[in-house]
């Protein structure tokens, strides 16, 4: 199985990390610092690298997997851990460049991280997955790769609610004492230390997004676009975890997605596909071909030229770069995907006026609410319980503020018919909102009143190497 795009080549493409590295340069030089300070920040502090074997169908598989820290100041470093079949330590030092700025970014009080399994999922059964997922845990743990501390994984690519669980865990096994080991690894199940709302995390994060993009009074979003997200017609790439959540936040606004591209092809419908119905369709064969509520056709990546309004990758890095760049039909590209548009791309788009919401803002919905789990994890709460109980006291307040303008006394029974609703789920989308529209507005903003900052990626990494610096010159490096 090939999870690389197979059309559109890649002509003058050098390479994912090369393509960070040199968005992180255009912003560098906007951020005055001392000698050597740019160059500290830009470079990967350590890889780990594993090679480990597991009994598995009677004879001994060795896998290898890497996790590398980008920063980690501040502690803990946070980032995914992805599987795949050809992913690579320059991928990975990508990744956690990304998060470091990410998190800087949002504001966020992690380092950056990122880790990988180079495997095929596809090619073994679940009871194999854990057995293969326990042991790279048990690697990474005896390293302080895994630490709710030092380190703390969340899914990306090819893993998944299940897999955090099983690293949990694992980790909770080899330290049973350790108060905060559930704080190990973000993006567990419910059950099971999680926190609601972070399965759809960076799929609402990139509605988010798009809604402030829409939103805000900026000259960027003065393009061609329609001015209502209900009128906007959309194509997604990949309909995993981010992509699927993405999607079915948007039709939430009544945008149309007229087209799914997936490993397989896409399937493309003018009036708006019925996302639910893809859904079920491709949770049972693991394709979008056979869906019959639209058009299929194999070549997937040609289909991220269709015309469209608003363009979301949200599968591969590098799928829109120098060989189709300058055939794009989108309006605006929003990168749910991290590092789909490669550096020489950035530049053909930005000068074709098709607007790009970075992957360091537009997909950071994930890590903020996976903040939420830590905290929630390690100061031991209840976010629900917390919630339920303000809004009692709340309620209480208003009841007998509202008793005493009225001159009157409310029964047991019309006091409880006041109470609201108002969940974990609530509070944390009420939260990631309000992140993702204030780091809009302050993205927004520096770019206005900058003439040197024409786009949003280097806005978002001037913001970013602003505060990573500020760290670095605060301890004294
Ligand atoms: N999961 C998160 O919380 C999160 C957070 C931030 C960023 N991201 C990024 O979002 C992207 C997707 O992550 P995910 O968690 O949704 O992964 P996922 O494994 O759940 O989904 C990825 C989807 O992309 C599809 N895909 C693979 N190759 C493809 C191709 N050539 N063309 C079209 N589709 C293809 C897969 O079949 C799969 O359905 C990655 O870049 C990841 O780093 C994920």
């Amino acid at each position: 199985m090939n999870t690389k795009p197979t059309a559109s080549a890649k002509p003058t493409h050098r390479g994912f990390l090369s393509d960070v590295d040199a968005m992180f340069l255009r912003a560098a030089e906007l951020v005055p610092m001392q000698e050597g300070l740019s160059q500290k920040i830009q470079v990967c502090n350590e890889t780990y690298i594993t090679r480990f074997g597991v009994r598995l169908r009677g004879q001994m598989f060795t896998f290898e997997g890497w996790r590398s820290v980008h920063t980690n100041h501040p502690v803990p470093a946070k980032g995914g851990i992805r599987y795949a079949p050809n992913v690579d330590q320059e991928e990975v030092e990508a990744l956690a460049a990304l998060m470091s700025y990410k998190c800087a970014l949002m504001e966020l009080p992690f380092g950056g991280s990122k880790g990988a399994l180079k495997i095929d999922v596809s090619e073994w059964s679940e009871a194999e997955l854990e057995r293969i997922t326990r042991r790279f845990t048990q690697e990474l743990a005896r390293q302080n790769f895994i630490s709710p501390a030092l380190n703390v994984p969340a899914p990306d690519m090819g893993t998944s609610e299940q897999t955090m669980v099983w690293m949990a865990n694992e980790y909770l096994r080899m330290n049973p004492q350790e108060i905060n080991a559930v704080a190990c690894v973000t993006g567990k199940p419910v059950a099971a230390g999680g926190i609601d709302g972070r399965t759809e995390a960076t799929g609402r994060g990139v509605h988010y997004a798009i809604r402030e993009f829409f939103n805000t009074e900026c000259e960027l979003n003065r393009t061609e676009l329609p001015r209502a997200l209900k009128d906007c017609r959309v194509i997604i790439q990949g309909f995993g975890n981010v992509g699927y959540h993405a999607a079915k936040c948007l039709t939430e606004d009544r945008c149309k997605i007229v087209a799914v591209i997936e490993r397989d092809g896409v399937i493309k419908n003018d009036d708006g596909l019925d996302i639910e119905a893809l859904k079920a369709h491709f949770d049972a064969g693991g394709a979008v071909k056979g869906y019959s509520g639209g058009s299929y056709s194999e070549d997937g990546a040609k289909a991220l030229e269709d015309p469209c309004d608003i363009l979301i990758p949200a599968a591969l890095e590098s799928v829109i770069h120098t060989g189709n760049a300058e055939r794009i039909q989108a309006k605006l590209i929003v990168e749910a995907a991290n590092g789909p548009v490669t550096f020489e791309a950035d530049r053909i788009l930005n000068d074709r006026g098709i607007v790009i919401i970075p992957d360091l803002y537009a997909n950071a919905g994930g890590v903020t609410v996976s903040y939420f789990e830590w905290v929630k994890n390690i100061t031991h709460m209840a976010f629900g319980l917390m919630q339920r109980r303000q809004r009692e006291h709340e309620q209480a307040r208003l009841v007998e503020g509202l008793e005493e303008a009225l001159g009157k006394r409310f029964t047991d029974e019309q006091k409880a018919s006041f109470a609201t609703g108002g969940t974990e789920l609530d509070l944390v989308r009420s939260g990631l909102e309000e992140k993702m529209r204030s780091t809009f507005a302050k993205m927004s903003e520096l770019r206005e009143e900058n003439p040197d900052i024409s786009d949003l990626r280097t806005a978002g990494y001037v913001l970013a190497l602003t505060r990573i610096k500020g760290f670095y010159e605060a301890i004294g490096i």
